[in-house]
């Protein structure tokens, strides 16, 4: 037999083994679950010469399938290729695609976003005439999508909300809603799931099909799987089953999107007869930091008890910093990681992070040092506004179908038809029961057009004519064409503003990606492909690891991946865990915070570093924060405080502040944590030395002691103005556009010969008069 298994420890090699039946393995963090599973399906293959296509992996992300798909790859060579390597919702697109015309969408049917969600709902209130006040779109669409993930129909909703008037009221949105998708051909996200049931429930060949196919099947991350999802495992694998799933209860993370931890729990009532091995030997973390995630994660009831030992080496303790300010923490950890470069390159290190909303000022600290990162979710690429007109051309050339798209961009750029014009062209096309485009061919009939019928007229022609230039060209060229023939890059050219200049930029980028696709230009169905993977780029997939750069993410996106360095940013009651877990009458809600947490912390191999600040803005107010309760959770002897021995008495304080930092670690003085000794607090941070510091935002810039590390010139001291020459270390020469004076530092606008217009902070652009 092949080498390969020798790696793997009795218990995993059990997993892999077993091939027939239903196999549960559940098992901590860093057990080596997933690479089970990699070595299960080289097994398959090599050993029982099981056909690559017979089998179906399933992942969380996309980038869990990339990784899977590359490491089956190693581990069998060219065959791994026609494994089914996959997200649930990219398998469901797959199936779709083939089969949605028996539900009546056509099989290019449209993906929906969260935008394109939104706008939809927005419209179906004001038609049915609801208070948006109370009918918000989130909350109603979060509804909507509770009851799908549980399988739970309109009309089912209907039902169940008999007698209360709100519910009904909901349900009757629901309804809308359904009609609204199935009329523009269109998916939401948790439509790629539900009508994937549907399909197997009402097509039995359909389903017989891929049973056939999928003889075995393979589930990772399987704890956060919905009800949904795992109708669809138990539909598909319920005649040969061949199943096989892994996961962890304690990093069930995604309540909030329906997962439901009994799947994982119950497993072995839903497949009676399953096989379950517990794996206890982590392999991923040192001993410190494996023993910090123990002491977090058993203070949640009614979990199943799991020993999780590790023989890694003792390792550095795990660090807790606070900070006075937010900017102070973001300030921190780029410090840090910038001390620790000889020995963690900048890919190797994380900092996760509760809420996309705490990036900013993290982005903002990184930008300001010159650190590359790579920000993964938040303000996606996808989502910006220029990046999404040029989709939503491309919609309207692939499939008229698509109302929102057709009236996103139907007066960009500006052509003359308002919202008025808007309106009575989809008051006909409700009165004939058509196509906001089909509405548009028929300008003449529609009454009191007026001017705009021939501004009409001239849209639909250009439309016509992409069109019939599609069929010849290829994706790339299309995109070129559009940006030419409307006016849309032209429209930018003029405007000759930094933001102008960004959104040209980021069309380049979407034509490289576009000429990623090597189509050729008579290729049909290349277009379809690429509207695909563009609505399918989940969050995490913007991480492209050959990349030397820090990484910067949400804890939920950085499940089951690891890094060697690691940092947990906003470790603060009522941000993390979350205001509303606190306040939650349901004790399962802290829970999962809990697990979240747990999920932080296992991620780190050799370094963990927990950051909070004693103040942060939320919502444009600066709040005073508690330190996370996680923290206290934590037993004292595990973590490095720096400061915490300022207990000795005086004139030793400072020697024993420094004995408890490691050669390398942040000094007191220079990170901003000088407030343990400045305000003599005796009592360990981490147990509560907290006291609000209200006037500490002025009480010292970050600026201020910053210029102790880096020497900045001071502010004020600018020896360049607006239109001198200047020279950046890194981004060559260029001509200064504006200087700002902003509140923390001032702010130069510079238009580089080479890198293009650049906003940088004067303290550390440190740019030299040429
Ligand atoms: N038997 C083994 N020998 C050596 N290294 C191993 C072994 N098993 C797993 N590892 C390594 O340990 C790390 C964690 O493994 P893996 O990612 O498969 O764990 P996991 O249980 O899936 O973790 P998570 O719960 O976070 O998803 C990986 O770097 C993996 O290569
Ligand atoms: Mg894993």
């Amino acid at each position: 037999m092949n080498a390969i298994y020798d790696t793997l420890n009795d218990k995993q090699r059990e997993a892999v083994f077993t091939t027939e039946g239903p196999v549960l393995v559940l098992a901590g963090a860093g057990s080596g679950k997933t690479r089970a599973l990699t070595h299960r399906i080289a097994y398959l293959i090599e050993e029982k010469h099981v056909m690559p296509w017979n089998i179906m992996a399933i992942t969380f992300t996309n980038k869990a399938a990339a990784e899977m798909r590359e490491r089956v790859d190693d581990l069998v060579g060219a065959d791994g290729n026609s494994v089914w390597v996959a997200t649930f919702h990219s398998s469901c697109v797959r199936i779709l695609r083939r089969h949605a015309d028996l539900l009546g969408y056509s099989n290019n049917f449209t993906i929906y976003d969260t935008d394109d969600q939104k706008t939809l709902m927005r419209q179906i209130l004001k038609k049915m005439d609801l208070d948006p006040k109370l009918y918000k779109d989130r909350a109603i669409l979060s509804r909507i999508s509770a009851a799908k993930n549980e399988l739970i129909s309109s009309a089912e909703f209907q039902t169940r909300s008999a007698g209360n008037f709100r519910e009904g009221r909901i349900a009757d949105i629901y309804t809308e809603y359904e009609a609204q998708l199935k009329n523009n051909n269109a998916m939401d996200f948790d439509d790629l799931l539900v009508r994937t049931v549907e399909l197997f429930e009402n097509y039995p060949d359909v389903l017989e099909e891929y049973q056939r196919r999928f003889r075995y099947i393979l589930v990772d991350e399987y704890q956060d799987t919905n009800t949904a999802q795992f109708k669809i495992v138990w539909l598909l694998a319920k005649q040969h089953r061949n199943l096989c799933v892994v996961g962890d209860d304690d990093q069930s993370i995604y309540k909030f999107r329906g997962a439901d931890i009994t799947n994982i729990l119950n497993f072995e009532k839903s497949f009676p007869g399953a096989s379950v091995t517990k794996l206890e030997q982590n392999y991923r973390s040192t001993k410190n930091i494996l023993a910090v995630a123990n002491g977090v994660i058993r203070h949640n009831h009614g979990r199943k008890d799991k020993v999780l030992w590790t023989d890694n080496e003792e390792g550095d303790k795990v660090n807790y910093i606070q900070y006075d300010t937010a900017y102070d923490e973001a300030y921190g950890i780029v410090k840090d990681i910038e001390e620790h470069r000889n020995t963690f390159d900048y890919k190797d290190c994380a900092v996760l992070y509760r809420t996309n909303a705490q990036s900013r000022v993290l982005e903002e600290k990184f930008v300001a040092n010159n650190i590359p990162y790579r920000l993964v979710g938040g303000v996606n690429f996808y989502q910006r506004k220029e990046i999404k007109d040029l989709i939503c051309y491309l919609k309207t050339v692939a499939n008229g179908r698509d109302d929102l798209a057709v009236q996103r961009i139907i007066n960009v750029p500006r052509r003359g038809i308002g919202a008025t014009s808007i309106s009575k062209v989809m008051t006909y096309a409700d009165q004939y029961g058509m196509s906001f485009y089909d509405a548009l061919t028929d300008w003449e009939h529609i009454p009191s057009l007026g001017r705009a019928g021939a501004k009409i007229a001239e849209f639909v022609h250009q439309i016509q004519v992409l069109r019939s230039q599609a069929q010849f060209l290829t994706v790339k060229d299309l995109l070129e064409h559009i940006l030419d023939d409307t006016g849309y890059r032209a429209e930018l050219n003029a405007e000759k503003t930094i933001e102008s200049q960004t959104r040209l930029e980021n069309l380049q980028e979407l034509i490289n990606k576009a000429a990623d696709l090597h189509d050729e230009p008579e290729d049909a169905e290349a277009l379809d492909r690429f509207l695909e993977e563009v609505a399918l780029v989940a969050e995490v997939d913007s991480l492209d690891e050959d990349e030397n750069r820090v990484v910067l993410m949400t804890l939920h996106s950085a499940k089951g991946l690891e890094f060697p360095r690691v940092y947990l940013s906003g470790m603060e009651d009522g941000l993390f865990p979350s205001m509303m877990s606190i306040k939650s009458e349901d004790d399962t809600d802290l829970e999962e915070e809990r697990r979240l947490c747990y999920v932080g912390i296992t991620r780190a191999r050799q370094k963990l570093t927990l950051t909070s600040a004693r103040t942060r803005m939320i919502n444009g107010e600066t709040h005073a924060e508690m330190p996370s309760r996680f923290i206290k959770e934590i037993p004292p002897l595990l973590l490095d405080v720096p400061g915490r021995a300022v207990r000795k008495p005086a004139g030793s304080a400072m020697g024993a502040a420094s004995s408890s930092m490691r050669p390398g670690a942040p000094t007191a003085s220079g990170m901003g944590t000088s407030s343990f000794g400045g305000t003599g607090s005796s009592e360990p941070a981490h147990l509560g030395s907290y006291r609000p510091r209200p006037n500490v935002l002025n009480q010292k810039s970050s600026a201020a002691y910053m210029g102790k590390e880096f020497k900045v010139e001071k502010a004020g001291s600018l020896n360049y103005g607006k239109g001198d020459r200047v020279r950046h270390m890194k981004f060559g020469e260029g001509t200064v556009l504006e200087i700002e004076n902003g509140k923390r530092d001032y702010e130069i606008t510079v238009s580089f010969d080479q890198a293009g217009v650049k906003k940088l902070f004067a303290s550390f652009a440190k740019l030299e008069k040429l």
